[in-house]
């Protein structure tokens, strides 16, 4: 790797590095998108591994059909306009910049709350009021007392969290106010017992109003995360994405290049020069073959809180909620039956005339949505049974009312097909929200660099839970790799390139011997084989790519191992083990095809099995990838 001069002149993006470095990022979230892109424009060469045949992580969209509108949002869906949020706008425009104009992310409005949204609680619909509007007396909530029985959900959480948002309120600068007046302070506290001890709320109260503003348990996060959580909530202004959220992170992936990301590479072990780990800490925490940091960096990955959620989207025949007396125009109805949420989408609401004219009866998506505690709920149930629930509840809400042909809304029939996602069983669980102590104890240590390897995620960010804390974990990611402080995010007037030429990376690959534990998983066929076909049982190495002759390289079949690392990291049956030495090393020479993510356990055997009979492996046995 040759040396390279500093030619970046934008105010803000000095570069201190003097020659292009590898980095290796583990997590095609934003964070690891984020972070690759930032780099990329520096200059620097970025490979992404990710585990999953699909790019974006919580940023998920679910197509049900190619149709206009006949999707969902089973991640990431809607973003306030605030000024934490401008790192966000700012990617988009950065994204859109170079694109033409039928290919640009064009945002438009999310609709979060609206008048005619129904209240569902205490087995009945009531439809005098919206979920912040309701008193404890107009639903008979037990044992409230006289003064709080007809304030309202909102005005109680506004009186709450009111004295806490003054200190940290503009013109205070957020973060040094948020450590000192909200962290230092009330960290080691829950909200439950903040408005308890502080507001004098009874318990009860502390159940009325979570069960309006929030879901299950939310009370018992630490007093930081919902002052946190409350800053975006409080704005009326939101946006989305049209077309679905993650055209965001597929734009992305397009701009890092798809040369430079490996689809089905679930990362078991970290062998790395430099190296960004863009993962939740679950993840981090099953890859077992890596170093042991410090006690408190240990204890800050096990204990970092995340939350599950959970989202069902239904499609039916038609978008039945805009027909009803009231009808929701976006927005989401309020219950406190298991679904919790209904989300009606933003995208596709027809406009006024049409709304108040004709009936609609194309066909359209709404989404259930639980957090926390009302997340976890649906994890025993079978994917039939959680449908049945969730049709179950949207019954009962929707119980007698009607279409303009005043027939009976029957959800049953109605019904199209659904699909779920339960974020307890992904890597990622859920988002990060954090319990007391966690703040102060765990947050800034698990964003410390340890040596070469880095850490982003979301929830290394004080904006966790939002795409924007992902980004912003990214930027400090960046700035510790590059040694520059307060990097101005990306954004339609940075750089397009600021790079040291065009230098050529060496990738080296070592392959897991094949574990026959794994025999029968699933090949991760990736949908990007269209553009790079490459069988590698036939044309090795693959166009573009030559065996770099060195040491380690065990392209020539020679099965001693002498020179490479013996594989510790997979448990092998006792035939293979003794077959086994070592396992082969491919190091090859870029620009590297895309092609580890396409192929299929076969090709992959055949290559391995040409360098040494002993072993194949799949892309998903590939434990460890190293950048030299
Ligand atoms: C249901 C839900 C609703 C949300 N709503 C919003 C919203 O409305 N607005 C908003 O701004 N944010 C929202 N968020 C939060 C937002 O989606 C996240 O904060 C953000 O996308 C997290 O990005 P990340 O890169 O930190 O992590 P992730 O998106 O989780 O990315 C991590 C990636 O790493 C991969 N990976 C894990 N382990 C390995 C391994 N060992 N090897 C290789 N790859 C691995 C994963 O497959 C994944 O692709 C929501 C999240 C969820 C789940």
């Amino acid at each position: 790797m040759g040396d390279a001069i500093v030619l970046d002149s934008h105010p803000g993006h000095s570069n201190t590095c003097n020659r292009p470095l590898k980095v290796g990022i583990v997590g095609g979230g934003i964070a690891g998108l984020y972070t690759a892109l930032y780099l990329q424009q520096k200059g620097h060469h970025v490979h992404i591994f990710e585990g999953t045949d699909r790019i974006g992580g919580r940023v998920h969209t679910h197509y049900f059909t190619p149709d206009r509108d006949q999707y969902y949002e089973a991640g990431a869906m809607r973003i306030p306009k605030t000024d934490f949020q401008d790192i966000f706008f700012d990617l988009v425009k950065y994204i859109n910049k170079p694109l033409l104009p039928e290919k640009r992310i064009n945002l438009i409005k999310y609709v979060l709350s609206t008048d005619k949204n129904l209240v569902f609680v205490n087995g009945s619909l009531r439809p005098e009021t919206t979920a912040s509007n309701t008193t404890p007396a107009m639903i008979g909530w037990p044992d409230i007392d006289e003064k709080h029985k007809d304030m309202t959900a909102g005005a109680l959480l506004k009186e709450a969290l009111g004295r806490l948002m003054k200190k940290i309120a503009p013109p205070a600068d957020f973060e040094p106010a948020f450590k000192k007046k909200i962290v230092d302070k009330w960290d080691n506290f829950t909200f439950r017992y903040y408005c308890i001890k502080k507001c004098r709320w009874t318990n009860s109260l502390v159940d009325f109003v979570e069960t309006m503003t929030s879901q299950t348990n939310q009370f018992n996060l630490s007093v930081p995360e919902l002052v946190m959580q409350s800053l975006d909530f409080g704005v009326k202004e939101w946006q989305t994405i049209d077309g679905g959220m993650s055209r965001l992170p597929e734009l992305m992936a397009q701009r890092v290049g798809l040369e430079n990301v490996t689809f089905g590479a679930r990362v078991t072990g970290a062998v790395f020069d430099r190296v960004v780990l863009a993962i939740p800490p679950a993840a981090l925490r099953m890859i077992v073959d890596r170093p042991r940091w410090s006690v408190k960096k240990e204890v800050a990955i096990r204990a970092l809180h995340f939350e599950p959620l959970y989202k069902m989207g239904l499609r039916f025949k038609t978008r039945f909620w805009e027909h009803v007396d009231p009808p929701s125009f976006g927005g989401q109805s309020t219950t406190d039956l298991p679904i919790r949420w209904i989300v009606y989408p933003s995208n596709g609401i027809p406009v006024e005339d049409e709304a108040h004219g004709q009936e609609h009866d194309q066909s359209g998506v709404l989404l259930v949505y639980s957090w926390m505690t009302d997340a976890t709920n649906w994890l025993p149930l079978t994917p039939l049974e959680r449908r049945n629930v969730a049709l179950n509840c949207l019954a009962q809400v929707y119980n007698g009312k009607k279409d303009r042909q005043g027939n009976n809304i029957n959800v049953y029939n109605l019904l199209i097909e659904s699909a779920d996602h339960v974020w307890s069983s992904s890597t990622a669980t859920g988002d990060a929200m954090f319990l007391p102590g966690q703040f102060k104890e765990h947050f800034e240590v698990a964003r410390e660099h340890e040596g070469r390897i880095y850490f982003a995620g979301e929830h290394l960010s004080f904006h966790h839970t939002w795409i924007a804390g992902a980004a912003l974990s990214a930027l400090k990611v960046v700035e510790d790799i590059i040694g520059v402080k307060d990097l101005r995010p990306l954004s339609d007037d940075t750089p397009t390139h600021v790079g040291f030429g065009d230098q050529p990376i060496d990738l080296s690959f070592k392959f897991q011997p094949y574990n026959p534990m794994y025999s029968g998983t699933q090949s991760p066929s990736s949908p990007f084989s269209e553009y790079m076909p490459v069988d590698v049982s036939r044309d090795w190495p693959p166009k573009g790519c030559k065996h770099l002759p060195d040491n380690n390289n065990r392209g020539d079949g020679d099965e001693k191992g002498d020179n490479i690392e013996k594989n510790d990291g997979v448990e092998q049956d006792k035939a293979s083990k003794k077959e086994a030495k070592a396992p082969p090393q491919v190091t090859l020479q870029t620009k590297l095809p895309n092609y580890l993510g396409m192929l299929d356990k076969s090709a992959l055997g055949v290559v391995c099995s040409k360098n040494t009979s002993y072993y194949a492996v799949g892309s998903w046995d590939m434990g460890r990838v190293g950048f030299r």
